[in-house]
């Protein structure tokens, strides 16, 4: 789970939240309750369809401009669940705590170990594994 602040000229580009053992992504809008967010500040959160597994349109089909204590879910599905977050071309800073719910860990009850080896690998193991590959050239 993580806090956020999207200031002005903060967007996040398309993806999919597809990490490790991630299955449902929230998002709890936390903007100013006092000044309602209009959808001319940007900042709304866009969904996009799939052209093809793994292809997401060009534009997005659902926009959802962040509102007081208005919650976000979706499924995390690889190659399908593609999202952005517009750019917010306002002044008012667009709050937000943000997570996801994970398939039961280690030690938590329904645990399944040959669940756990078949998912996708995390961003942090990828890059782990891409930097020992001799295809991959670090520069100083
Ligand atoms: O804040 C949002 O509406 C979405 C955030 C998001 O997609 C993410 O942090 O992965
Ligand atoms: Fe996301």
């Amino acid at each position: 789970m993580s806090t956020n602040i999207y200031r002005n000229g903060c967007h996040l580009l398309n993806h999919d939240d597809v990490i490790g053992t991630r299955r449902v992504s929230y998002i709890l809008y936390m903007p100013n309750p006092d000044e309602p967010w209009e959808v001319e500040y940007g900042g709304a959160l866009e969904l996009y369809p799939v052209v093809e597994k793994g292809a997401p349109a060009v534009c997005p089909t659902v926009s959802i401009p962040p509102k007081w204590n208005q919650i976000a879910f979706f499924t995390v599905q690889p190659g399908h669940s593609f999202h952005s977050v517009q750019e917010v071309v306002v002044d008012n800073p667009r709050l937000s705590i943000q997570g996801w719910f994970h398939i039961p860990q280690e030690g938590e009850l329904g645990y399944d170990a040959e669940k756990q080896a078949g998912e996708a690998p995390s961003s942090l193991q990828q890059l782990q594994v891409n930097l020992n590959s001799t295809s991959i050239i670090i520069y100083p």
